[in-house]
């Protein structure tokens, strides 16, 4: 587990703003949701904050160290995750160990029984263990995401930073990958964060949300707080209506919910 702080981080391209000095401090072992619209600066502050982008301004720190090179401890997730589609689900998850062994032992696939173990439980984590020998482009998108999800826990990390992991799966598969997600992160102990752009998603999964608009922190807190009114702050004059249908299995949407609630008083 480790704690993160981002501190002032400031990120331009050009004339562009992606990121607006942003600062916040996150727990180890904390869930967190990056929401925010395309464009909002989600992918900017993740690859920041795992150095695969330089900041303009502005440092992140792991446990107090700063953030100058990509470290094996944070384990990134991509929404179009990467994997090998003609090796199998185990040999893409083994090959999350690479920085362990050297890349001819990776490729070989000479590494030791430890690393194969790693790799079958990272399976098993995300419920892949029985499919282990299937080749990954013959396994749906949701569940070569979760290939993509095993190769970044058997790389050991203890922090998990994923960029719109379910933008591209239909909602049944999306909650699957979330769940997977969660169980994850809980069982691993692993400070989480996830961008996302559907609030309904983010609000079943998240304990504490950060909400970007224009490369702005809009808004940090947990579930609790996130009303109606900080959602539209989030998402300015898009029409989030649609973001909020999905099955979250009570029959309402979190949208009516929260209406009610403040008509009500009560928590949403
Ligand atoms: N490599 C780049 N070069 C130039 N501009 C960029 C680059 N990367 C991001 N931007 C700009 O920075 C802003 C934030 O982009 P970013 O991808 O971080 O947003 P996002 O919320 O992740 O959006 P999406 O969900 O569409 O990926 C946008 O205006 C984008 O056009």
């Amino acid at each position: 587990m480790s704690k993160i702080v981002v501190d002032n981080l400031r990120k331009t391209y050009g004339e562009t703003v992606a990121l607006d000095n942003i600062s916040f401090e996150v727990p180890a072992g904390e869930f967190v949701i990056i929401l925010g619209v395309s464009g909002s600066g989600k992918s900017t502050l993740l690859r920041c904050m795992s150095a695969l982008t330089e900041p303009t301004e502005g440092q992140v720190l792991v446990d107090g160290e700063p953030m100058t090179q990509p470290r094996p401890e944070l384990a990134m997730i991509f929404q179009q995750h990467n994997i090998v589609g003609d090796m199998s689900a185990y040999s893409n998850a083994l090959s999350g160990g690479i920085n362990r062994c050297g890349f001819f032992e990776s490729v070989l696939q000479l590494q030791d029984t430890d690393e194969k173990q790693r790799a079958l439980e990272a399976l098993d984590t995300v419920g892949l263990l029985d499919e282990a020998e299937q080749k990954a482009r013959r396994m749906s998108g949701g569940q070569q995401q979760r290939v993509g999800i095993a190769r970044a826990l058997t790389q050991l990390p203890e922090v998990l930073l994923a960029d719109e992991p379910v933008a591209s799966l239909d909602p049944g598969s999306a909650q699957d990958v979330m769940q997977y997600l969660q169980r994850a992160a809980n069982e691993r102990e692993l400070t989480t964060f996830i961008s996302l752009h559907q609030v309904n998603i983010a609000r079943k999964y998240g304990q504490r949300f950060i909400g970007l608009h224009n490369g702005q922190k809009v808004f940090d807190g947990y579930r609790e707080d996130l009303t109606i009114d900080v959602i539209d702050e989030i998402y300015g004059d898009i029409d989030t209506e649609g973001m909020f249908v999905s099955d979250d299995g009570d029959g309402t949407t979190p949208q009516q919910s929260t209406n009610e609630n403040r008509e009500t008083g009560a928590a949403p």
